[in-house]
């Protein structure tokens, strides 16, 4: 089978510089040849380039920041995702940005309607526009999946595709109280680092495929934010929080998700390289490497 690596060299989601160069960086450190020595053919038509628009034609919608960008960049994103997918390749998105999956999801969901999402991160991203208190859309992509909150013109193009009971959390530990109650309202599976550590990951992957993926036979989606792990593990990332995944505990997600055969997309987010030392911002790349292989079969 085919991989189609997209690079979406994108910030405008959050606040902090950087996080755009994720891309170059994964790309830089061989995940490529990597992939092609699993046996992988790997499409790589370089990293997409997205047309800036000046923050004064793109002044905040409410609380919201950077919003037409942010909505432009996500739905060219759902349609290279979309195209790949239907070419019968798998899409591996590199970050950039978490608002991103706004369009990989979309994409995904636009040619396997039935496919479930697994969302490894330490957040949920599941603000509205009313419940949001950063404005930031990258702690927001899964209510416009979910459609969940007020319409924005601006994003009508994102299709209520996915059934809350298709949505399943793996290392959640830093939720807005609009988040939990909005989790709660929507009876939206979560296993946060409490379960971790209460079950051990081996069962919560089980428990969350049995959850999204009862018979096994559904294609999975595997959006992973970095910042799901421990900060130790991946340092550079726009929203670190203590007490993450370990580094085997990452890889055991990925590993028994590749072991489904089940994977029909990949992301890989919020990989900021500016945002610690160089030996730390290495080995945060070299985790996000690893992940995406491991994910793919190694
Ligand atoms: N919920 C958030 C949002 O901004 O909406 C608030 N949170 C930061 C905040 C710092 C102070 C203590 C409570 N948490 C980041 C998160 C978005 C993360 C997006 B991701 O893609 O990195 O997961
Ligand atoms: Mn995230
Ligand atoms: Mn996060
Ligand atoms: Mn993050």
């Amino acid at each position: 089978k085919t991989i189609a690596v997209v690079g979406c060299p994108f910030s405008g989601g959050q606040p902090k510089l950087g996080v755009d160069k994720g891309p170059i960086h994964l790309v830089e450190a061989g995940l490529i040849t990597r992939l092609e020595e699993l046996g992988w053919r790997v499409l790589f038509d370089g990293h997409h380039q997205f047309e800036e628009i000046s923050a004064a034609s793109d002044p905040p919608i409410g609380k919201l920041q950077n919003p037409r960008h942010v909505s432009r960049v996500c739905e060219s994103v759902a349609e290279v995702v979309g195209a790949h997918v239907r070419n019968g390749q798998l899409p591996v998105t590199l970050g950039g940005d978490h608002s991103l999956a706004m369009g990989t999801i979309s994409g995904t969901l636009s040619s396997y309607p039935d496919a479930c999402v697994i969302w490894v991160d330490a957040h949920a991203d599941i603000n509205t526009a009313e419940t949001t208190s950063s404005g930031n859309i990258h702690g927001m992509p899964v209510s416009f999946l979910l459609g969940l909150g007020e319409k924005i013109p601006e994003y009508a193009w994102v299709k209520p595709l996915l059934r809350p009971e298709r949505l399943v959390y793996i290392g959640l530990r830093d939720l807005d109280a609009g988040e939990k109650r909005i989790l709660r309202e929507n009876n939206i599976k979560a296993f946060s680092m409490h379960e971790v550590d209460k079950y051990g990951i081996g069962r919560v992957v089980d428990m969350a495929l049995d959850h999204v993926n009862p018979n096994r036979d559904l294609p999975i989606h595997l959006s992973f934010d970095v910042d799901a792990l421990d900060p130790s593990v991946a340092p550079s990332t726009g929203t670190p929080v203590r007490g993450g995944l370990t580094f085997r505990e990452g890889h055991y997600i990925c590993e028994a998700i590749h072991e489904t055969g089940l994977l029909v997309a990949l992301d890989l987010m919020e990989v900021n390289p500016s945002l610690a030392d160089p030996e730390s911002v290495r080995q945060t790349v070299a985790v996000g490497c690893s992940l995406v292989c491991s994910a793919l079969g190694e």
